[in-house]
């Protein structure tokens, strides 16, 4: 219980009228004897002979090619940090809800308890073959870096995780909008990168390969700015550490800065830091549930500033639900081995073209507006936006399909656009 009328409704919502987000459904019918029989014994015996002599056909008599698992150690759940195994399941529960409201993709999410990566992977490896893919969750760097390494490398199924590629590829299609607004192009661009973890790497990685420069990046830690003379920097912070004389702490590198990505924790930049930023900055605070500024905080020091926070009660939302329910679609769809890069620009660059085109009545209707259009308040589409599902999929699938990810052919359902 709580005193707070807003915690209270988000307590209840997850409380009644039966506690939990989600249920499994049947999809076949299941009434008579005669459909006892197909469905369990004897008649289950077939698709099992079919499989153990033809593995893929596991796509036609299972819900494999359609099941994804949403998979944390809860070590690091939103910015709330290491939650546990348990509390971090009504996030994984609320990955669930999303994949399968946005992409009708069934998902068991599994919360794991364990004490060093070999054991997650481990664990996660043995129950690969269940599913078509792996959606890892919240799981902190830098274990989640060599975790999702060894999964890929054990299994051959798509290991993708969230925090990583799915928040950088979000931050990217925002970041191309938000900078053409701004007038300013991606490889002059100087960003500050407050976060060190999962989602920091995999944008400043995405942004580079869309051609920021990694001298004109300042990546910030608890310990300030990430310079080669540190002891003990692990590989992943060492990749972009800078050299040389430059700033130190986080106020003196947001001094001149044209990009801020936040991915940190809540309250931890001020006015101050905002109003000593480059003209016409980009502010991309997605610390959730709070972010590292408020809009109205960063917009009270700045008329000319476009923010994004990861929040669905602000205007631009950046935030992996745009990524990952349609990305998996895509790569479920084509019986993907793996989400690999050239997928990853893919959705980058259906999610930026999106934005550009007019805003659909039901997103108006739904976000409570008479207009909307591409602009400082409408960098990227909303997750309630009904074209994403034609879209992103599409572009992800003819990626996998062109690198050859795919394992089965560009599916004839899809429209081509
Ligand atoms: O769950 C969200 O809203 C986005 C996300 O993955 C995170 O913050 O870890
Ligand atoms: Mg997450």
């Amino acid at each position: 219980m709580t005193d707070n009328p807003r915690k209270q409704a988000a307590l209840d919502y997850h409380e009644k009228p039966r506690p939990g987000k989600l249920a499994i459904a049947v999809t076949k019918p299941f009434t008579t004897p005669a459909e006892l029989a197909l469905a369990y014994t004897p008649g289950v015996a077939e698709p099992v002979r079919a499989i153990m002599a033809e593995p893929a056909d596991a796509y036609r008599y299972t819900s494999k090619g359609n099941l994804v698992a949403v998979i944390s150690d809860g070590s690091a759940v939103l910015g709330l940090g290491k939650a546990g195994a348990l509390a971090s399941k009504p996030v994984m529960e609320g990955k669930a809800v999303l994949f399968k409201k946005f992409a009708d993709v069934d998902v068991f999410d599994i919360e794991v308890e364990s004490e060093t990566p070999e054991q997650f992977i481990d664990t996660v490896a043995r129950i690969g073959v269940t599913f078509g893919g792996i959606n890892l969750e919240d799981i902190a760097a830098p274990h989640c870096f060599e975790i999702e390494k060894a999964l890929q490398e054990r299994l051959d199924i798509p290991v993708f995780h969230d925090d990583q590629h799915g928040t950088a590829i979000i931050v990217a299609a925002g970041l191309l909008n938000a900078l053409e607004l701004q007038g300013k192009r991606i490889e002059d661009v100087r960003i500050v990168c407050l976060g060190a973890g999962a989602a920091g790497m995999a944008s400043l990685r995405l942004c580079q390969a869309l051609g920021a420069a990694r001298d004109n990046m300042f990546v910030i830690d608890r310990a300030g700015v990430i310079y080669d003379d540190r002891d003990n920097l692990p590989d992943y912070k060492a990749e972009f550490a800078r050299s040389g004389d430059g700033p130190r702490t986080l106020s003196e590198a947001m001094h001149g800065a044209d990009v801020f990505i936040g991915v940190s924790g809540p309250g931890l930049v001020d006015a101050d830091m905002i109003a000593s930023m480059a003209e016409k900055p980009v502010v991309f605070a997605l610390s959730n549930p709070t972010p590292e500024i408020l809009p109205e905080v960063a917009q009270s020091v700045r008329a000319d500033l476009i923010m994004a926070t990861g929040r669905s009660d602000y205007p631009n939302q950046v935030n992996n639900v745009l990524g990952f329910p349609f990305i998996f679609r895509g790569a479920l769809d084509v019986h993907a081995k793996t989400i690999n890069q050239a997928m990853h620009l893919a959705a980058v660059e259906a999610l930026r073209a999106l934005a550009h085109e007019p805003v659909p009545r039901t997103v108006l209707d739904a976000y409570d507006r008479e207009s909307w259009s591409f602009g400082p308040d409408y960098i990227i589409p909303t997750p309630l936006d009904p074209r994403l599902i034609d879209v992103v999929p599409n572009a992800v699938a003819r990626a996998a399909v062109e690198s050859g990810a795919a394992r089965a052919p560009y599916p004839a359902h899809y429209q081509d656009n």
